[in-house]
């Protein structure tokens, strides 16, 4: 019997971010793994037209919850969705409800955050710091709680290049930048911005920093425990492998370059791909929000959620298993085939940019253009161009992790503990799971039918076809203008000529004397 798994159930338990990549999947884990929990509570805000209960609806009928709906045939009743938005004071919660939540709450997860990396450091700072202590606030008042968890970033501290687990204090208190947020204006913030971050590449990770200062200083009594996750994939295991619902970190990309857009970045090939399931994540949390409950620890906690120094895979060596699984598992209609080159020197990058990124962009609209559609190509690469350039502080340099408490933890665990709730990424198969997860970007992301491959197959033979006859093409225009431009290029070509000629004729003539 899984110890984790009873310590939940008859629990209830508060989840911030449940609508999110992560949260749903913990949230499945968690109906999946204790179906005799009391009660999840998730703090959700009507978005894009729907209501509370046409979000949730939506969640429970995807296909990430197909299995919790057999092992837990009510959870419907399980689920309290209460309307919320951190964003405001008292996170716009009814009174009512503010009463249940303070009076049965035993465990918070807190994975809500603004995760763009070029949000504007009011909203990040509201979100992922203010937010935060207005929740921890709420915690130090609920009588039955007995842990919060809280979810960070590994990289909240990527200006260091080896990172212990501890909280590195910022240079500003976060209490001071909370209450400057609340009289600057935004142009005065817009000008101090770069000076806050420092030498952090965002304000994403500058102020998941400060949201970690904020849990540490007002821990009062509370038993807490943070999670620092790396780059988040898809899941590797569970509840089945390949699901991911949303474009960010690698995923976006993958979809960039499996439909032939995204060929060449600038990158580090060596540097470690420091990426990590999501499943492993939500092991690693539910076990940390157990042991955090049961043992109290005396200190803030903090775990790193890594494969670097665990199972260690470089971007190079996945890029290219990447790109055998598009040979396996192809994106229909592609624009180009895929490719993956890597440079770290910025010349090249903007020479590849031009003539494999925007010249064929350019030449595309042309066409759409002629064929009276409107254009749209340009656009679309300026946006993914913008995109990857906001990305490539992750994948030019590498970071060491320690992980002591993980592994502490992985220690702690009954052996059933550690089956059901694995976080341990020496088993994981990088090619097995790049595999599975650009076969579940096809799926969930793309929702394209895996009849269509042979089609998809089809379709990348024509675009090397094309390819190889528009670069023959262009050496044959190239080398006619040459010719008849040159006297040195017109020797070369005539001695070419006559060699041939010469070859064929010996050929031709040893043929004969056989006969
Ligand atoms: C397994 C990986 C291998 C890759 C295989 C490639 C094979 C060969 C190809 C050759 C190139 C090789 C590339 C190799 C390496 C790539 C590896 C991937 C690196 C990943 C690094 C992630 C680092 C994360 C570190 C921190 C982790 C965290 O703690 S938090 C979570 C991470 N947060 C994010 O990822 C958010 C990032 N996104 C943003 O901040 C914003 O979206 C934006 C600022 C980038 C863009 O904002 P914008 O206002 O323009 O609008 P938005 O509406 O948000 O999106 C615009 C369009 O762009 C699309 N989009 C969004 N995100 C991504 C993305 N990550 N990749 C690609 N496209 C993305 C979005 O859908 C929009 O599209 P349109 O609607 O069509 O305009
Ligand atoms: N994805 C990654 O690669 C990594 C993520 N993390 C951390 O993991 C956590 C979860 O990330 P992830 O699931 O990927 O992020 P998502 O962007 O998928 O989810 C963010 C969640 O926060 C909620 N949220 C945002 N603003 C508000 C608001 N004003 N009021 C209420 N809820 C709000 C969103 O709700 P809504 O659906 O309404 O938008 C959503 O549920 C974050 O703390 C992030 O920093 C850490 C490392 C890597």
């Amino acid at each position: 019997m899984s110890m984790i798994a009873a310590f939940y159930g008859g629990k209830s338990i508060l989840i911030t971010g449940a609508t999110g990549f992560l949260g749903k999947v913990l949230m499945e884990k968690l109906f999946r793994t204790s179906p005799d929990l009391k009660v999840i509570y998730i703090l959700v805000r009507p978005k894009a037209g729907q209501t509370l209960q046409q979000r949730v609806f939506q969640i429970l009928n995807s296909k990430l919850f197909e299995k919790v709906k057999e092992v837990c045939p009510n959870v419907h009743e399980k689920i309290r969705a209460i309307s919320a938005d951190l964003n405001q004071s008292d996170f716009a919660i009814s009174k009512e409800d503010m009463q249940e939540l303070l009076s049965y709450t035993n465990i918070i997860f807190h994975c809500a955050a603004t995760v763009r990396f070029d949000d504007h450091l009011r909203h990040a700072v509201q979100l992922n710091v203010t937010a935060t202590q207005q929740l921890l606030l709420m915690a130090s008042q609920m009588p039955k709680l007995e842990a919060f968890i809280h979810i960070s970033t590994a990289f909240s501290n990527c200006n260091l290049k080896h990172i212990d687990e501890v909280i590195y204090p910022c240079p500003v208190e976060p209490k001071k930048i909370i209450d400057s947020m609340e009289w600057l204006d935004d142009a005065i913030i817009d000008e101090i911005t770069p000076k806050l971050i420092g030498d952090r590449p965002n304000t994403y990770t500058y102020t998941k920093a400060l949201g970690e200062m904020v849990v540490q200083q007002e821990s009062g009594n509370i038993n807490i425990a943070i999670i620092r996750p790396s780059i988040v994939g898809a899941t590797w295991q569970e509840p089945f492998p390949g699901w991911v619902d949303n474009l960010n970190g690698p995923s976006g990309l993958i979809i960039a370059a499996g439909k032939g857009f995204l060929r060449c970045v600038r990158a580090t090939p060596m540097a470690v791909a420091d990426l990590i399931p999501a499943d492993t994540v939500v092991n690693l949390t539910l076990a940390v929000g157990w042991y955090t409950a049961v043992h109290r620890p005396k200190s803030v906690l903090i775990y790193h959620c890594t494969s670097g120094n665990f199972n260690p895979c470089n971007w190079g060596k996945m890029a290219l298993q990447v790109l055998a699984a598009f040979e396996k598992i192809p994106f229909e209609r592609a624009f180009r085939r895929p490719n993956a080159d890597f440079t770290t020197n910025s010349i090249t990058i903007q020479y590849w940019n031009a003539v494999s990124h925007r010249a064929p962009a350019i030449i595309y609209d042309f066409y759409l253009r002629l064929t009276g559609r409107k254009p749209r190509m340009t656009k679309l690469m300026n946006r993914l161009l913008r995109t990857v350039s906001m990305l490539e502080y992750f994948i030019n340099r590498s970071w060491e992790w320690s992980t002591d408490n993980t592994e502490m933890l992985m220690s702690e665990l009954s052996p059933e503990d550690q089956r059901v709730f694995n976080f341990d990424v020496r088993q994981l198969n990088w090619l097995e799971y790049i595999e599975n997860y650009v076969l579940g970007v096809k799926k969930y992301l793309l929702k394209e039918d895996m009849a269509g491959i042979p089609k998809a197959k089809q379709h990348l033979k024509r675009l090397r076809n094309i390819h190889y006859l528009f670069n023959t093409a262009l050496f044959l225009i190239a080398w006619r203008l040459l010719i008849a431009r040159s006297q040195v290029a017109r020797n070369v070509w005539f001695f070419i000529v006559s060699f041939c000629y010469k070859l064929l004729s010996y050929f031709r003539a040893s043929s004969t004397l056989k006969v």
